[in-house]
């Protein structure tokens, strides 16, 4: 990597995981994506995506992850680089860093997040002082779930879940995410759904109220009986030991659990702080998952964080 004296200095930007509290499937729209009614929540498993001015694109990653994740144009926060540097007339190509922790194709939108990251980043790498509507936007353009990984917190997102509003949501909520070995794809997973409704009519998704009023409370008893995922049953028709791992943390004393987005990611409500560190010893203690981990939420979404220091 070469760099003159006068190049910017690199730009690091953090961003969540996110897991769906409610996830409503609509139907299959004409554009091939399904129509949806979901309630997103940002939660503190990170990705940190540093961009560097360079002579050329290049993209490198690190972390547990890294072996399978791409490193060519296919990666997505290279591919919302490129896209941030077409719409803007930038000729200044970036090396693209992923330090990944978030599980990859685990429903928690890791890929998602890593372009909401660069967008971010390339637009202070760049000083091109976009809005964050105006980077939401190009957001959109990249994945249905991408606009979100950039505001963060609790979310509504309604469309194929790019359209976002606000939800008024109390407290932390404190969760355990089951990670399982193999990722499974999104659209697979849709497809499924779509085959296991055969030719029921489906209408479209309307939110729940419940869920909007409980995440009110900020009371994890009252959330926990509102999860809700339509695209749960398809994930357990082609991974069904996720029905066995739902129970698992059932009696084990979650409060509440839900197939995160697509899966194969379980995501586990419990009460507090001691109560996520006794599902995670005894959900490892089975062995039924590949990675157990704690998490809370609602966090920000992609944000600056200051140069390391090494
Ligand atoms: C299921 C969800 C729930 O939040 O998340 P993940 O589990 O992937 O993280 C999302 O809908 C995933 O969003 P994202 O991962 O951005 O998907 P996209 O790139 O937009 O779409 C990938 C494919 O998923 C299917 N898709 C996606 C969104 C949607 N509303 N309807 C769909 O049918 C389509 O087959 C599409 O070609
Ligand atoms: N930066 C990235 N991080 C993770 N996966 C990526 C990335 N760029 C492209 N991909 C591809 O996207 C697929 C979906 O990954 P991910 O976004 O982690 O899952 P999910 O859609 O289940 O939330 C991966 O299998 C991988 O091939």
């Amino acid at each position: 990597m070469t760099s003159a004296h006068s190049d910017p200095a690199p730009v690091t930007v953090r961003v969540p995981a996110k897991v769906n509290l409610e996830l409503l499937v609509g139907p299959l729209r004409d554009d091939g994506f399904h129509t949806l009614s979901t309630v997103y929540q940002a939660v503190n498993l990170h990705d940190d995506v540093t961009v560097a001015v360079n002579d050329e694109w290049a993209c490198s990653v690190v972390g547990p992850y890294a072996d399978v994740v791409p490193t060519d144009s296919n990666n997505l926060a290279v591919r919302a680089a490129r896209l941030l540097a077409d719409e803007t007339a930038i000729d200044t190509p970036v090396h693209v860093t992923i330090n990944k922790s978030i599980p990859v194709a685990g429903g928690m939108a890791g890929g998602s997040a890593d372009a909401a990251a660069a967008l971010v980043a390339c637009d202070r790498l760049w000083s091109l002082g976009l809005t964050t509507e105006e980077l939401e936007e190009y957001a959109a353009e990249l994945g249905s779930d991408v606009p979100f990984l950039i505001r963060g917190g609790t979310a509504m997102g309604s469309g194929r879940g790019e359209r976002l509003a606000p939800v008024l949501a109390r407290g932390s909520y404190h969760w355990v995410f089951a990670i399982s070995d193999i990722g499974l794809s999104t659209p697979d997973v849709y497809a499924e759904c779509d085959r296991l409704r055969g030719k029921a009519v489906v209408p479209e998704p309307r939110p729940n109220s419940e869920l909007m009023s409980a995440l009110r409370t900020g009371d994890p008893h009252v959330l926990a009986p509102q999860l809700s995922n339509d695209l749960q049953d398809a994930a357990i028709s082609l991974r069904p030991e996720l029905g066995s791992l739902l129970e698992s943390g059932m009696e084990f004393g979650a409060l509440g659990g839900v197939v995160s987005g697509s899966g194969p990611t379980v995501a586990f409500l419990v009460e507090d702080v001691e109560a996520a560190i006794d599902l995670t010893v005894a959900l490892t203690a089975t062995g039924a998952a590949r990675e157990v981990r704690k998490a809370v939420g609602p966090v920000h979404g992609a944000h600056v964080i200051p140069a390391r220091v090494d």
